[in-house]
């Protein structure tokens, strides 16, 4: 049987509706796993979005993070080395995300995205690869800053 490829979801409570939403809409294409918050009570996206970092660096795959706006949680998420996180509105810039950046992060904002704009710009991240050639010197010299 094919392993399915595990996606990480995190979020703080600003983000937890959009997150259950998406989460329904990749299961069962891929392994779903859940860093928390799992409750709709006020909390604090660090803890989230620490503990989505290390999933993502420890399955070497692809995460999604989600608070109000997604700004906390990109600040966050971009403190750890070897995470790349893009806050994206739109699918172009998923796009671009992976193609150049090699993002492993998305942050979405839950007050700012709608739904089905959600799902668009989470699917085009999921979907699209990294191009390499010039952008793997770029990703490098970040590398070498933290
Ligand atoms: O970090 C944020 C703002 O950039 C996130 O959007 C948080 O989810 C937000 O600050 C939470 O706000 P709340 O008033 O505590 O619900």
């Amino acid at each position: 049987m094919e392993n399915k490829k595990i996606l990480v979801f995190g979020s703080d409570h600003a983000g937890i509706n959009l997150k259950r939403t998406l989460m329904d809409f990749f299961h069962p294409e891929f392994e779903i796993l859940d860093v928390g918050t799992k409750e709709t009570s006020s909390c604090d996206y660090p803890v989230y979005a620490r503990n989505l970092c290390v999933k993502v660096l420890e399955h070497q795959t692809l995460g999604i993070l989600i608070c109000g706006t997604g700004i906390g949680m990109s600040i966050t998420a971009n403190r750890f080395k070897g995470i790349r996180a893009a806050l994206c509105i739109n699918e172009y810039m998923a796009i671009k995300a992976r193609e150049h950046n090699d993002a492993n992060v998305l942050c979405l904002g839950e007050r700012v995205v709608g739904v089905d704009l959600a799902k668009h710009i989470a699917s085009a991240f999921i979907k699209t690869k990294f191009a390499g050639e010039r952008h793997l010197k770029r990703i490098e010299l970040i590398e070498k800053l933290i």
